[in-house]
């Protein structure tokens, strides 16, 4: 295990990451392979640099020098060319803000994730969950990955607009959302930024699910100010009741426009995501299985979940969190100078562009023994404490840590228990998945069968 030394007498080591090749650097090894290779790199430094294209990217490996980024969001802002390429589909939100702005932007959608407002969306979790585990016929297989998206676009449209138009609004954003992502995805990628641009059938199915999105939420936003219903104990109205404490500033409508859709790109496919590895890991480790199907009946005996059920539930979010170990959605963020700097002892000029892999410092061997082992247990309270510090990085961390952290994992342990409660979700021999890093690291379609238990 590695241990926290002060930085004065660290020595840190530098790499060039192995294989660049003249002109494209290592952006074939990353397009084809980015989780092998990636994962490959902190064996050669602690701060590897690679090139995609011409430019240098570094690529930190010790949780160190991964904290010093994320603290320090003033001098690596969220920027680069993915970012400018996000803000015709986000707007201006909490993702693509710059670091002064964002300050402001936090403060006031903070409030709409406390937890007071957690335990209202909540109860729109438990219906969805109750409603997703009795939906399913005995032995019937399922596609544990739509399924999953499903719920999951069901509960946050909810939680954001509880309304009577919710019903509506939930078929569409289960139609656009993996569209747009999908799009969204293929944009930031391309490193020509001319894809966007051709005549493509696919170019003109983003376009059309975008205008829709950004259409329905239009929809929501006028909806609720001809209403006087004041708070519904809904995200929306949190967003419209938001007073900045420094400065008594509101949003404005645009705002609030541009902080819905962040929310909806950033909270369903994440959580889905999350939760298809969660039964596919399930699915190929029995003793854990059973161990989740014990807690569960022990603490429900028989009964859907509720809220307050949560923190007995302490067994199935170990299963989440190791999930998230293993396959973290978002497998990969970026940084970008604002100024010269310094990491780990090594001068970066300004617009240097850095890599964030939760991924890559998941599977360290030097962090987590046995890396590729699905051990929930990891995540006892007397184990997790020798887990080293800023190793564990699936919700991010700094000013910019995910928002949705609580959201996320109440919804997950509500998900994974509703559904253990009724069902064993058994494996189809000989289905192969691999992990596609994209927007989030996806599972792709998992077919399973759910055997009453
Ligand atoms: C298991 C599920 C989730 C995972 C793994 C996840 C992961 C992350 C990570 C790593 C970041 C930081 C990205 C960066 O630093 O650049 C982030 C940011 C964010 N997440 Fe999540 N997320 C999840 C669920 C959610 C949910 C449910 C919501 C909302 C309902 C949400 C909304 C956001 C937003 C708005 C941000 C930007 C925060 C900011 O910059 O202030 N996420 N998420």
């Amino acid at each position: 295990m590695r241990t926290a030394q002060q930085p004065a007498t660290r020595h840190w080591r530098h790499a060039v990451a192995p294989g660049g090749l003249p002109l494209v650097g290592h952006a074939l090894l990353m397009a084809r392979k980015p989780l092998q290779f990636l994962a490959s790199l902190p064996a050669h430094g602690d701060l590897v640099e690679l090139r995609l294209g011409p430019r240098p990217v570094y690529l930190p490996c010790h949780p160190e020098l991964i904290q010093q980024v994320l603290v320090n969001a003033r001098v690596y802002d969220t920027g680069g060319p993915v970012k400018e390429k996000a803000k015709p589909i986000l707007g201006n939100g909490l993702i693509t803000s710059d670091w002064a702005d964002h300050r402001r932007q936090r403060r006031l959608v903070q409030p709409a994730f406390h937890t007071a407002r957690i335990a209202k969306y909540a109860e729109v979790m438990e219906r969805e969950c109750e409603a997703e585990s009795t939906a399913w016929t005995a032995r019937r297989p399922i596609d544990v990955s739509h399924e999953m998206l499903a719920l999951t676009a069901r509960v946050t449209a909810r939680a954001l607009f509880s309304t009577d138009m919710a019903p509506h609004a939930v078929a569409e954003i289960q139609h656009c959302l993996p569209i747009v992502v999908e799009g969204a995805y293929r944009q930031a990628i391309d490193p020509t930024g001319l894809l966007a641009k051709l005549p493509l059938a696919a170019n003109r199915r983003f376009d059309d699910a975008l205008a829709r999105l950004n259409q329905l939420i239009d929809r929501m936003i006028d909806d609720y100010k001809a209403s006087d219903d004041g708070d519904r104990g809904d995200v929306l109205s949190a967003l419209f009741a938001a007073q900045d404490d420094e400065t008594g500033g509101t949003m404005s409508d645009q705002e609030i426009h541009d902080q819905v859709m962040t929310l909806l790109l950033a909270g369903i496919e994440t959580t889905a995501s999350a939760l298809t590895w969660a039964w596919f890991l399930l699915g190929r480790n029995p003793l854990a299985e059973a161990a989740l199907h014990a807690e569960v009946d022990e603490v429900l005996g028989g009964r859907a979940p509720r809220y307050a059920d949560v923190p007995r539930l302490a067994y199935t979010q170990r299963v989440f969190s190791e999930a998230l170990r293993l396959f973290p959605p978002a497998w990969l963020f970026t940084r970008t100078t604002t100024e010269t700097t310094e990491l780990g002892g090594r001068r970066l000029p300004p617009a240097s562009d850095v890599l964030i892999s939760p991924y890559v410092l998941h599977r360290d061997p030097a962090l987590f023994p046995r890396p590729d082992s699905f051990d929930p247990d990891r995540w006892l309270p007397e184990r997790a404490k020798e887990v080293t510090r800023g190793s564990y990085l699936p919700f991010g961390g700094g000013s910019r840590k995910c928002i949705g952290d609580v959201f996320g994992m109440t919804e997950a342990t509500l998900a994974l228990a509703a559904i253990a409660g009724r069902w064993r979700m058994r494996p189809i021999p000989g289905t192969k998945i691999r992990p596609r890093p994209q927007m989030s690291l996806t599972a792709g379609p998992l077919r399973m069968i759910p055997e009453p238990r």
